[in-house]
Parts: structure tokens; C-alpha cells; sequence
């Protein structure tokens, strides 16, 4: 296609953006940050009562086997209680409310309800205690008591986890961090933040953006997660394409161990070999071998400019092609490359109030999201459309609309970040977070749609620039014979074909069985020898992330 024919195009593509309608000014304040503003206060770790189920009718399910799925479903998880775990007694209670005061030792129904069940209310522990230290000397003492009592703990972030990795399996005591919120210190120079593990990805994000900085890290849970929850998970999020795993930008934690040890290991160095990097050992481990109480961050500065496309594409060939080309053309300010099935945004449309389509939404297979962040307006701009342009001679875009302002920014986003508040909208789902090699990306969706034809819902979608898929399946209600037809299979489909079962949201309790699937023998009972060793009452997070019959 020639040059000519090439600027037409764009001409009738950007009269096209520019008729298209501006989000109206209830989409525009419903952007954003779906688990602040829908489900969760922002810096609260406790439920808003609005659709929280009562925790009360599970709690005396029965002591041996307490972990239900939720009432759309049947039991799916049942694994017994670890008969080493003491019983909490009154005596304990008693020595932490002596450490943490009386407000911070809450036993509380309606606060331990919400702290027992996950976001998605899949997973449903029977904990009786939650604990809320103010730090990290707080946090030793009382991993040092219940260490040497073998009282089994789960560690709590913003509990916005997918896989069941942050509610209780059984009683365990539950340790939440929402009171360590403290930023220690930013390094103006360097970009160099320093906190506390308990405070809100959201507000480390506001506070740097008012200092020319932003969080390496972006994910649709931002109003309620906490940094120190995102660092045991390894979470990756939105801008991972650009910034890199957590692996990269973290350059210290201090994390107490469970006997109470508090390891000092806050650098805040680019460059330290001094000895083995021992933080990467708890970024990833799921609260299982220690909570982190304090981050030292590598944080990039703000850039001022800002673009994102919202774009269609025929079929999931032209997309693989569309991110080698983004790759290729937008290079370093390529800051996001985000995929969604025409099933997701569907969903989306169907599910969330007041959300809307900028393209007519019954028309195209794929939709991606294309983001760049640079320091040149004029420059990133016109490397923009060139990207587009040429995607559209080639054929690889049928249609897109570049946002013209933040509010419709924050609409685009609104409906990539809102596929998962979506999923759970229709009764039971079931969520698979794969990373695979792109030949490969999409071909599971379509084998589990052709699987379960009728019976279920399957959309796709992700973060097609790190080759982390997220197949969802959804049904209305949790169901036996369903789970039977995607389990094993998902998961040899995945290891087959030399995928990860876990790409971002861990194993939790979900997938502990499971870690075979992408790690070797030898390196699980690694894993297992180093748990013993740093853990040995095996008290931190029991039943999650390793299979327990490796501790039989
Ligand atoms: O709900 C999911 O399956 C994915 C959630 C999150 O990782 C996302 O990328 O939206
Ligand atoms: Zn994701």
C-alpha cells in the first residue's frame, strides 16, 4: 500500500477518534481502581459490607476439614489440619494484646469474617484471631510466641489474592500488615523509596507521583493491596513490559522470619554481590518463609507523556505480529501491551455498569491496548501513529481510537482492569494464570472453549507483552464434573508446551499441588529443605505453595 493510501487511512482514522463519543461523566468517575472504588475501601483492609458473605456459616463447618468453596458451590479443596498446630488459647490472647494493645488483637466476628474469605469468596478459613501490628518489633514478637507455641499464621495483605493464598485454610492466626503504612524515605535523586510493607500500592503511587516519580508496578488491585503482599506474590501487572519484575526493582526487604528474626537486608544499593542475594529467596514466597515488613524500591521517574490505543484486531495471528511491531517501532516508550478476547470485553459490557465500548464491540475477535510513556510529546506522538499507521497498511489493525484525554485513558483501562470484577459477576470461576510462549498463547482458550462447549464461559486475555495469558472459565455454579474437564488439563497442556502454571499470582492454595507441573523434582524438594530449614514448626502459611505431602 502505498504512502498516499497509507495517509488517507490515517486521515479517516483520526476523524474517526474524533467522532467517536467521550465517556460520559459517570464511566469517567467509575474509572480507575475497581477493587478501591467497587469492592474494598482504599486503605482499609476490611470488606465493605455490600455483598461480603457472612463468614459465620462456614466457620463451624467442623475443625478437620474447614476449607469450603462458596455457597455456588461444592466442596473442592479439603485438606486436613495439620495435628502438630496448638490450639489458640486465652493465655496467648492475652500475651498479644500485652504486645499490640487491645484494639489490635481483634476478634471481632464481622472483621474476622472478612478477613477469613478471599476476594473472590472461593476460599473460606476459620481463624479466630487477626492481628494488627504497628512494627516490625511487634511483628518478631509475635512470630517468636507463636513459633514456640506452633501456632500456624497466615500473613494478610490487602487479600485481593487469586489463588486462596492470603485467608486462613484452618485457624490459623492471622497476621495483617495494614497498620505498617509508613513511608521511611525517598531518594530524590535516585528514585529510591523506602517503606513500610503494610502500605497501599495506590498511595506509594500518589506519593511519588507528586514527587516525579511512579511504582514500577500497576495492577487492577491498587486501592487495596499492600506492597508487602505484592513483593511475597511477585506480582506483575500493567507495566512489567517496561519495568520488569519485582526481581529487578527491589533492592532490599527487611523480613522477620518465624522465629521471630528480623533480617535486615533493607539496601538501597544498585550494585551489592556481597554474598548470596538472599531477598529474592521471599519476593515470590507467598508470606511462606517470612513477612516482609520493609522495601527499598527502585522507582523511575514520571514521565509526561502519555498514549494509549485502544485497538481491534482480526485474529490472534495479526496481534503476535502487532507486538513484534510495537516492539520494533515504539522500542523504549513502549509502556503497556495488554489483550483481551472479544468473550472478555463482552463480559465486561454485560457485567459492569455504565462501561462501554470506544469501538462497535460485536465486530472484532481481539482488542489490545497499546500504551507509551516518553519525555517528548511531539516525538512519541508522531512514533505512535507511524506504529498505527503501518499496522493498518499491513493489516494487522482494523480499527482503533487513540484516547484524547485521561478520562478516556481511565475508561480504556476501565475495561481491561475491570475482565476480572467481571468474571466473578457470574457465579463460580475458575482462573488460570499462564505464562506460555507466544506460538502457543492462545491456542488453550480455544481448546477449553471447544471442551466445555455450552457448559461454561471461557474468555482469555493478559499481558500479551510478558506472555502471561489469564484464561478465565466461568460458570454459575462451582461444579465437580466441570472442574474435571479443565483440571489436569489445563495444567499438562500448559507444561507440554513448556509454560509456567503460575505467571504472576503465585500458587497459593490454589496450585500447591500443582508446582510439579513447572518445576523439577530436585528443585521442589530444594524448595521443601529450605521451607524445613528457615521454617522448621513449618508455622508461616501452612498448606500453601508446596504440596503438604512433602512435609508427611
Ligand atoms: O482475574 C484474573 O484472572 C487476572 C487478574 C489480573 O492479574 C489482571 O491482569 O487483570
Ligand atoms: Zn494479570
Amino acid at each position: 500500500m502505498g504512502r498516499r493510501r497509507a495517509s488517507q487511512l490515517l486521515a479517516g482514522y483520526r476523524q474517526f477518534l474524533l467522532g467517536r463519543p467521550t465517556p460520559s461523566s459517570h464511566e469517567q468517575s467509575i474509572s480507575g481502581s475497581y477493587w478501591k472504588l467497587n469492592t474494598w475501601r482504599p486503605c482499609c483492609m476490611f470488606r465493605v459490607s455490600v455483598g461480603t458473605p457472612q463468614a459465620s456459616n462456614y466457620l463451624n463447618l467442623g475443625k478437620t476439614y474447614a476449607i469450603k468453596q462458596r455457597s455456588f458451590g461444592s466442596a473442592a479443596t479439603d485438606i486436613p489440619r495439620n495435628p502438630a498446630f496448638s490450639n489458640l488459647n486465652a493465655d496467648d490472647i492475652s500475651y498479644f494484646r500485652t504486645i499490640l494493645g487491645e484494639r489490635n488483637v481483634v476478634e471481632d466476628e464481622d472483621r474476622l469474617s472478612a478477613a477469613n474469605v478471599d476476594w473472590m469468596r472461593k476460599y473460606q478459613g476459620s481463624s479466630k484471631l487477626l492481628l494488627l501490628p504497628k512494627s516490625s518489633q511487634e511483628v518478631s514478637k509475635i512470630l517468636h510466641h507463636c513459633n514456640s507455641r506452633k501456632l500456624a499464621v497466615v500473613p494478610q495483605g490487602g487479600n485481593t489474592g487469586l489463588v486462596g493464598g492470603s485467608v486462613p485454610v484452618h485457624d490459623e492466626v492471622i497476621i495483617n500488615l495494614a497498620l505498617m503504612d509508613k513511608i521511611v524515605s525517598l531518594d530524590k535523586i535516585n528514585g529510591i523509596l523506602v517503606c513500610e510493607g503494610g502500605c497501599i500500592l495506590e498511595n506509594l503511587s500518589s506519593f511519588l507521583e507528586n514527587e516525579g516519580f511512579i511504582m514500577p508496578l500497576d495492577l487492577g488491585a491498587k486501592g487495596s493491596c499492600q506492597i508487602g503482599g505484592n513483593i511475597s506474590t511477585n506480582a506483575g501487572g500493567l507495566r512489567f513490559v517496561r519495568y520488569g519484575s519485582l526481581h529487578g526493582t527491589i533492592l532490599g526487604l527487611e523480613v522477620v522470619l518465624a522465629n521471630g528474626t528480623i533480617l535486615d537486608m533493607l539496601g538501597t544499593l544498585r550494585k551489592d554481590n556481597t554474598g548470596y542475594d538472599l531477598k529474592h529467596l521471599f519476593i515470590g514466597s507467598e508470606g511462606s518463609l517470612g513477612i516482609v515488613t520493609k522495601v527499598s524500591i527502585l522507582t523511575p521517574p514520571k514521565l509526561m507523556s502519555m498514549n494509549l490505543a485502544f485497538l481491534a484486531c482480526k485474529d490472534f495471528t495479526s496481534c503476535q505480529k502487532l507486538l513484534l511491531e510495537a516492539k520494533r517501532a515504539l522500542g523504549g516508550v513502549l509502556s503497556a501491551f495488554e489483550f483481551m478476547d472479544s468473550h472478555s470485553m463482552d463480559l465486561v459490557l454485560s457485567h459492569l455498569d455504565g462501561v462501554r465500548s470506544p469501538l462497535p464491540s460485536s465486530l472484532y475477535n481481539f482488542y489490545i491496548l497499546v500504551e507509551t510513556t516518553g519525555s517528548d510529546e511531539t516525538y512519541d506522538k508522531t512514533k505512535l501513529e507511524a506504529f498505527l499507521l503501518r499496522s493498518m497498511e499491513e493489516g494487522l489493525i482494523l480499527d482503533g481510537v487513540v484516547a484524547q484525554d485521561i478520562n478516556q485513558s481511565s475508561s480504556f483501562w476501565r475495561i481491561r482492569e475491570g475482565i476480572s470484577e467481571a468474571s466473578v459477576k457470574v457465579g463460580a470461576v475458575y482462573k488460570y494464570d499462564l505464562s506460555l510462549p507466544i506460538d502457543q498463547f492462545y491456542g488453550i482458550v480455544e481448546e477449553m472453549r471447544n471442551r466445555l462447549g455450552e457448559a461454561a464461559k471461557v474468555v482469555g486475555y493478559g499481558h500479551l507483552g510478558d506472555g502471561n495469558l489469564h484464561l478465565n472459565i466461568m460458570t454459575t455454579r462451582y461444579d465437580s464434573d466441570i472442574l474435571a474437564q479443565i483440571e489436569p488439563y489445563v495444567y499438562e497442556w500448559t507444561s507440554k508446551h513448556k509454560g509456567s502454571i503460575s505467571a504472576e499470582h503465585g500458587l497459593g492454595l490454589m496450585k500447591a499441588n500443582k508446582i510439579h507441573y513447572s518445576k523439577s523434582p530436585e528443585t521442589v524438594q530444594l524448595m521443601v529443605d529450605i521451607k524445613k530449614m528457615l521454617d522448621p514448626n513449618l508455622i508461616l502459611n501452612p498448606y500453601k505453595v508446596l504440596p503438604q505431602s512433602c512435609f508427611n
